[in-house]
C-alpha cells in the first residue's frame, strides 16, 4: 500500500456471498490444516483421565516402569494446556471466516466479522499494486465512500497468502494519522477471493508530487522523505 495522504471518508466492516468452495479447499490444503475442532484434545484427556482412575482403583500405578520425563509429560496432557489458537480458528469460521485466512493472520481477524461483497458497489478501477487491484465503491450499508483493494493469490502459493497475512497483520496494528486505516474484509467462509476495505483517498503523494500547481514546502518533503 502506497503512501496515502489526504483522508476522504471511512468505511465500514465488511464479507462475500460468492462461494469457491474447490479453491478454498485447494488453499487450505496448501496453506496447512486449520481444523478448527478441539474434539481430539478433549479424547485424549477423557481417556487419560479414565486409564489414570483405572490405575488408582487398581493401585498399580507404581507397577508401570518409570518413564523419561519428557514422555511422562507427553502422555498426561494439562487440561489448562489445549489449543487456544485452535479454538480462536473455530470461534472465526464460525464467525464466517474462511480456513485458510484464520490460518495465516488470526489474531488480526479479532473483534472484526466478514462482510459481503454484495454490500459494496463497485464504482470504479482505481489503481493496482502488486497482488492487488483498487477500486473505488460505495458502502452500500453506510454509503461511504471506501477503496476496496482484491488480493491476487498467484496460483494459490503459501507465499502469496502469507505476503498478504503480513499486510493485514502489520495495518490491523498501525494507527498514524498518516497511514491509511484498514477497515475491514470482504469475504466468506468457503470463499477463496479477499477485498481489504480501506479509507478512501482522494489524493495519493505520487499523484501530488506530479501535480504542477502542488509545491511542497521544505518540512513536508523532509517529513515525506523520512516516511
Ligand atoms: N485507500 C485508497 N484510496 C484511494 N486510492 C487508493 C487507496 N489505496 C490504494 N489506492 C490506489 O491504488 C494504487 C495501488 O495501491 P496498492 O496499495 O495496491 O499498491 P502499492 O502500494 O502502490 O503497491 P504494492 O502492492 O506493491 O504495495 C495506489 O497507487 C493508489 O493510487
Amino acid at each position: 500500500m502506497g503512501c496515502v495522504i489526504s483522508r476522504e471518508v471511512q468505511s465500514g466492516i465488511v464479507s462475500e456471498v460468492k462461494e469457491e468452495k474447490g479453491l478454498s479447499a485447494e488453499l487450505s490444503r496448501k496453506v496447512g490444516d486449520v481444523s478448527t475442532s478441539n474434539i481430539d484434545v478433549g479424547e485424549v484427556e477423557i481417556q487419560n483421565g479414565e486409564k489414570q482412575r483405572e490405575k488408582e482403583e487398581n493401585g498399580s500405578n507404581d507397577e508401570q516402569p518409570r518413564k523419561a520425563r519428557g514422555e511422562r509429560r507427553r502422555s498426561k496432557p494439562n487440561p489448562r494446556l489445549s489449543n487456544p489458537p485452535k479454538n480462536l480458528r473455530g470461534e472465526q469460521v464460525a464467525a464466517g471466516w474462511p480456513p485458510w485466512l484464520t490460518a495465516v493472520c488470526g489474531e488480526a481477524l479479532s473483534g472484526w466479522i466478514p462482510r459481503k461483497a454484495d454490500t459494496f458497489e463497485k464504482i470504479d478501477k482505481i489503481g493496482q499494486g502488486t497482488y492487488s487491484n483498487v477500486y473505488k465503491a460505495k458502502d452500500m450499508l453506510t454509503g461511504k465512500i471506501v477503496a476496496l483493494k482484491k488480493v491476487r493469490f498467484d496460483n494459490l502459493e503459501p507465499e502469496s497468502v502469507k505476503f498478504m497475512a503480513r499486510e493485514i497483520i502489520i495495518l490491523r496494528r498501525l494507527d498514524h494519522p498518516n497511514v491509511v486505516k484498514l477497515e475491514g474484509l470482504v469475504t466468506s467462509r468457503m470463499s477463496l477471493s479477499l477485498y481489504l476495505v480501506f479509507d478512501y483517498m482522494v489524493h495519493d503523494l505520487a499523484g501530488l508530487a506530479a501535480s504542477p500547481e502542488i509545491k511542497f514546502t521544505e518540512p513536508q518533503v523532509r517529513s515525506s522523505l523520512f516516511e
